[in-house]
């Protein structure tokens, strides 16, 4: 019988986004502090002699399972990197939203190379695996291994893991899907355009809570305003959470719509979340662990 193996696609969310100025070819260049949740995808992967996908989940229809899925795209660049690789049947449980600015496409692909490294005898600092995750999307690189760190370039600079005390956090998505090229084209940056915003406020390896909440209340996301003209819901979202009591930071992930809170503790998050799903039940809300 073959066996299964399974990989968790962590929801990635942006702590800080600072928008640097927009490249010639048309790319935005960034510095990003990015974070894992304990809320994610699941990928399992059992070895076969053709790729094959099946998605299921609450949001499989979303995500799709055709060619274009990230699953499938990331594994044919792999194997443009790496003939006669090992492939196989993956199965995605997809429970992220989709275009959420949550990079779950992202993760569910960095999961897959991560699943088809260990079947191949690869180690995951190939450079085939990085090259692969780069040509597949600019989240893709910080999700191959899903530690705390800095992003920077189009997002093909990695920095090293961080080590940051948990962040009890609530994430919330409004359940209306935004495009992040069209969130970038909103910034209107014209290409060569760069921005001088200063120095990302300084975040140090072994940082305790309080003074990284504080250090990130120095920080931004760019690109919040964007979003919030092409879905006016997200500035509901973000005053909805900075009005939860216990909040100490809100702020939106990646281009949206996705907004996250930060908590002192896992039980102020969790009744935060329980009583914002009261009163919104058609959002997505969920508590949860970001490292
Ligand atoms: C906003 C972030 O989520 C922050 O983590 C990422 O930068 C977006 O990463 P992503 O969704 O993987 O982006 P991709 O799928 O590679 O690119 C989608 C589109 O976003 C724009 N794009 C993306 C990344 C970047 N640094 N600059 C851009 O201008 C490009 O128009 C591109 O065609
Ligand atoms: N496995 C997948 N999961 C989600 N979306 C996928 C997947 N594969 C392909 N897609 C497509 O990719 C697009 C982006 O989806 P995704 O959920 O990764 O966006 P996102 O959370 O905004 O990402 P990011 O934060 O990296 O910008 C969607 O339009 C979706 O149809």
């Amino acid at each position: 019988m073959t066996q299964n193996h399974h990989a968790r696609a962590p929801a990635k969310i942006n702590l800080t986004l600072h928008i640097e100025g927009r490249r010639i070819d048309g790319y935005h260049e960034l510095t990003s502090l990015v974070a894992f949740a304990g809320a994610g995808d699941l990928l399992s992967f059992a070895p076969d002699e053709l790729f094959s996908l099946e998605v299921s989940g609450p949001t499989a229809i979303e995500a799709g399972d055709g060619g274009d899925n990230l699953v499938a795209r990331v594994e044919r660049a792999l194997r443009a990197e790496k003939p006669g690789l090992q492939s196989g049947a993956f199965h995605l449980v997809k429970r992220l939203p989709v275009a959420a600015g949550i990079g779950g496409g992202s993760s569910d692909a960095a999961a897959a190379l991560r699943l088809l490294a260990a079947a191949n005898g690869l180690s995951l600092s190939d450079p085939a695996l990085y090259e692969a995750a780069r040509r597949t999307g600019a989240d893709v690189p910080v999700c191959l291994n899903p530690r705390a760190k800095f992003m920077r370039g189009i997002g093909e600079r990695l920095g090293p893991a961080l080590k940051l005390p948990p962040l009890p956090a609530v994430l919330i998505n409004p359940r209306v899907p935004v495009e992040t090229k069209a969130v970038f084209h909103k910034l209107g940056l014209k290409p060569g355009q760069s921005l001088g915003y200063g120095p990302h406020p300084a975040i140090a390896d072994g940082m305790d809570f309080e003074t990284l909440i504080r250090a990130l209340k120095k920080g931004r996301n760019d690109m919040e305003d964007a979003a919030c003209v092409i879905a006016p819901i997200v500035g509901h979202v973000l005053a909805t959470l900075a009005g939860a009591r216990g909040c100490r930071l809100a702020r939106m992930s990646g281009s949206g719509a996705t907004c996250f809170a930060l908590f002192d503790s896992c039980r102020q998050a969790g009744a935060a979340a329980k009583a914002i799903k009261a009163a919104h039940p058609e959002w997505w809300v969920k508590p949860t662990l970001l490292r």
